[in-house]
């Protein structure tokens, strides 16, 4: 799929004006560090509004591997170069927002591939989390843990009917990692009920989810979600734009801090959990039960 970037002269830089978090000494092994054209992903912009859209392209469920995490980062950091205004994370499945981790991808494989897979996961969180950019999620499908994860690292989410939206992990007998826990807790109304939810693997319906407060709007059709989107976006005035980004990064800076101390830590955890041979075991059984379904 081609990318279209457009400049956008009408807006400033916010990459340039918002101080960059410091970032941890150590640079951590990624796949990401590619120069090939994305695969996975159609990036547009909107010269007239500044408004960006990145469609998620990876079927059939958008499950996320090292080289589509990378892609998405990176269209992300274009994005804060190309003075743009807002982003729209949707998807092209009329069923699936993103899937979350490409489980077929964690099973027998070797370290190497479950380090890249897991720093790929911690940069593009780290990366739209950070961003000054003014992030929607358009969840057009079901969003499972880490597809959930890309819908609550945004500002604001908007979900079309019928679907299905949750941290699922504790399930399967893993912890929910510290910085996606936090990132739950930021968004919900109420700090008990986002550790009932993780601690409950809770799949909220889309109807559930805006009740909850885990969804902020429901559209009935893309359609109308992308103007609900568009609006939300326009909500904020261009004069405020670098107020705005300055803000939401002070809200968003002990997190990123956490995160950075604990970025290793983290990485070990999933590493030494996905080697266990129980682990292993369970997930070929869990995608024998995603193929049983059909
Ligand atoms: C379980 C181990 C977790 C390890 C995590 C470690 C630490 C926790 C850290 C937290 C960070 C994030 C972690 C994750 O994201 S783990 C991923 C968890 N995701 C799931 O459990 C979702 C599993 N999928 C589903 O529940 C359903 O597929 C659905 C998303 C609700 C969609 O249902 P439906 O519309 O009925 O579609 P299908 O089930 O038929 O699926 C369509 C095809 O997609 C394949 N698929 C689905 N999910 C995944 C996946 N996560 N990875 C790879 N492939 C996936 C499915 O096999 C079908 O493929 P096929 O058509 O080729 O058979």
């Amino acid at each position: 799929m081609a990318t279209r970037i457009i400049h956008l002269p009408k807006y400033s830089r916010l990459s340039c004006l918002v101080k960059p978090l410091t970032i941890s000494a150590r640079t951590f092994a990624t796949a990401t560090a590619s120069t090939n054209p994305p695969q996975f992903t159609t990036l547009s912009v909107d010269d007239r509004t500044g408004i960006a859209t990145l469609t998620l392209n990876r079927p059939p469920a958008n499950a996320l591997n090292a080289l589509f995490m990378g892609e998405i980062q990176r269209s992300i950091t274009d994005l804060e170069k190309e003075n743009c205004r807002g982003l729209i994370l949707t998807s092209s499945s009329q069923r699936i927002f993103s899937a979350g981790l490409d489980l077929k991808e964690c099973y027998k494989a070797d370290v190497a591939s479950l380090e890249g897979l897991w720093c790929a996961l911690q940069n593009l969180w780290r990366t739209l989390f950070s961003t000054p950019l003014i992030t929607v999620a358009l969840i057009n499908g079901h969003a499972i843990a880490g597809g959930c994860m890309l819908a609550v690292s945004s500002e604001y989410r908007i979900m079309l009917p019928n679907f299905k939206i949750g941290v699922n992990e504790t399930m399967v007998g893993l912890a929910v990692p510290s910085w996606l826990m936090d990132t739950y807790i930021n968004i919900m109304p109420s700090r008990r009920i986002a550790e009932w939810d993780l601690t409950s693997s809770r799949i909220y319906s889309s109807e559930s989810a805006l009740k909850a407060g885990l969804v902020d709007e429901l559209a009935s059709s893309k359609e109308e979600a992308l103007q609900k989107s568009a609006a939300f976006i326009d909500s904020f005035s261009k004069r405020t734009l670098m107020a705005r980004a300055i803000t939401k990064q002070q809200f968003r800076a002990e997190i990123l801090r956490n995160f950075e101390q604990n970025r290793q830590h983290d990485l070990d955890i999933y590493l030494s959990t996905m080697q266990k041979p129980s682990m292993q075991e369970f997930l070929g059984e869990y995608l024998q039960s995603l193929d049983a379904k059909k």
